[in-house]
């Protein structure tokens, strides 16, 4: 689309406010743009310091390529320790926002035009909608996560009153069994930040006019519906929210050279590092299985240092080794990108939400490997859904270190079952549907739209 100026946006203008971490960054960004496209004013909130120089790299790169898009930055007040246990950065940054978050006040009611809606985190549900309740401005929400994590975060004041200490399982109306080794044990713990903020801000989703979420009904249909009936009938599944930089290429000329499907693409998220004894046993894996990888490991682009680190994790000669079957990458990586590459052909994944829904989008067979969080539901969805198949099904409270026979045997099957591809294959084919002009999500997200309009005109 030609780039204009904001005054030729004509549409309601929508605010959005993400929190912390690239995993919830992206998603606001991508419906950003998808909200721009559409004829929105928007306006992304952003925060002063961000958790990580990633983040703060890809906000001044998403606003140079939408100029239309207004940041409006705000300084976060210096983190105090509360009474809950918190010893995360993401969740430090979270609770900091949360404190923080009565500086935009005057800020929101100087934008101009007035906003209609604000858009928010889930984790910040509870205190935007106390900060303008006295503003003609609605408010909605936007799950970073699957249905099925939210059903079990909507279900949690619930949980709490139950006696879990025997259980294996526990049974949420609608949804059916989840084993309590896939419920992260913070959760479970009030005195946590964790578990306080899912309590508080599922208690204020009442407020909200509508509860975004970036999955779509083929893909979920059993949870969306379970979170309906389970009192949260405001769901509005509009994803897979789509890549905002499409046309720009990857920076890997490796993956040119590939022959079509042959690549297993391993990488964790954002924020995820594994043990150093993982590495070794992935390393090991990885060569044993033959199959040609893209690895993407934390640091900058395998250079001398780097090179030293992954030498001393993989042994001096593994690089040398493997140079003409993989190639290891430290550092950001455009991940989109590089699953939408014809010679990718599977994905070693943590099942970061975004991950698996790049995944689904783009028909990627996943091997599923969770490590914390919402992963391991995530790792169920995927595998329920017909888009992978777990490394090893894995829970919390159980042995994490995972061997190179069993990884690699699982490597070779994602890359070799022809019933696992025609079915991601699938995936993909419902994704692109649902974001057709008719589709499912995309008609969902085009009467949000009207209702936002309908707003600026009723105000
Ligand atoms: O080198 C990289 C690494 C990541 N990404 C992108 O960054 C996002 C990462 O998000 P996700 O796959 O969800 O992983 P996390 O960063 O681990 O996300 C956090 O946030 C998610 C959404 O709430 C949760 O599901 C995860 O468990 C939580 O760890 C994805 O869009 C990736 O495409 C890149 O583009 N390049």
């Amino acid at each position: 689309m030609a780039s204009t100026t904001k005054s030729e946006n004509v549409g309601a203008h929508i605010a959005l406010f993400p929190c912390a971490g690239m995993g919830h960054l992206l998603p606001f960004l991508r419906l950003a743009a998808m909200l721009d496209a559409r004829g929105c004013a928007v306006t992304v909130i952003t925060v002063k310091p961000t958790v990580s120089a990633a983040e703060s790299d890809h906000l001044s790169a998403f606003f140079t390529i939408h100029p239309r898009i207004t940041r409006l930055e705000f300084q976060l007040l210096p983190y105090q320790k509360s009474g809950l246990r918190n010893d995360d950065p993401f969740f430090i940054q979270m609770e900091t926002i949360a404190t923080s978050v009565h500086l935009l006040r005057p800020l929101l009611s100087s934008l101009s035009p007035p906003l209609s809606a604000i858009v928010s985190d889930f984790t910040l549900t509870s205190q935007v909608t106390d900060l303008v309740s006295d503003l003609p401005i609605s408010t909605y929400t936007l799950m970073t996560s699957s249905a099925a994590f939210f059903c079990l975060m909507a279900y949690l004041p619930k949980l709490l009153q139950i006696d879990v200490a025997n259980r294996d399982a526990i049974e949420i109306p609608d949804l059916g069994p989840i084993s309590m080794s896939s419920i992260p044990p913070k959760m479970l713990d009030p005195s946590d930040f964790f578990s306080a903020f899912i309590s508080s801000n599922v208690s204020s989703l009442h407020k909200v006019k509508g509860v975004l979420i970036n999955t779509f009904n083929s893909f979920e249909s059993e949870a969306i519906e379970a979170v309906r009936r389970n009192g949260v009938d405001h769901i509005l599944p509009i994803g897979p929210l789509e890549s905002y930089d499409a046309k720009k290429a990857h920076d890997l000329p490796w993956l040119d050279e590939q022959p079509p499907e042959s690549v297993l693409f391993v990488s964790f998220g954002s924020r995820t590092a594994l043990s150093k004894e993982q590495i070794r046993e992935l390393g090991a894996a990885l060569e044993k299985s033959g199959c040609r990888f893209l690895w993407v490991l934390k640091g900058g682009k395998v250079d001398k240092e780097d090179k030293e680190e992954v030498e001393d994790m993989l042994g001096a000669s593994f690089v040398e080794r493997t140079k003409k079957k993989g190639l290891i990458v430290k550092g950001w990586v455009k991940q989109e990108q590089i699953l939408a590459h014809p010679a990718i052909g599977g994905f070693v994944s943590h099942c970061g939400w975004n991950s698996v829904i790049e995944a689904a989008r783009l028909g990627v067979p996943v091997l599923a490997w969770p490590q914390h969080g919402d992963q391991s539901v995530n790792a169920g969805v995927v595998e329920k859904a017909g888009l992978g198949l777990w490394v090893r099904e894995w829970g919390w409270g159980q042995t994490k270190l995972i061997g190179r026979e069993e990884i690699a045997e699982k490597m070779i099957e994602v890359m070799q079952d022809e019933k696992l591809r025609v079915s991601a294959g699938e995936v993909r084919a419902k994704a692109k549907e649902t974001r057709e002009v008719d589709g499912d999500s995309e008609a969902l997200l085009q009467r949000l739209i009207h209702s936002f309009n309908n707003i600026t005109q009723n105000s």
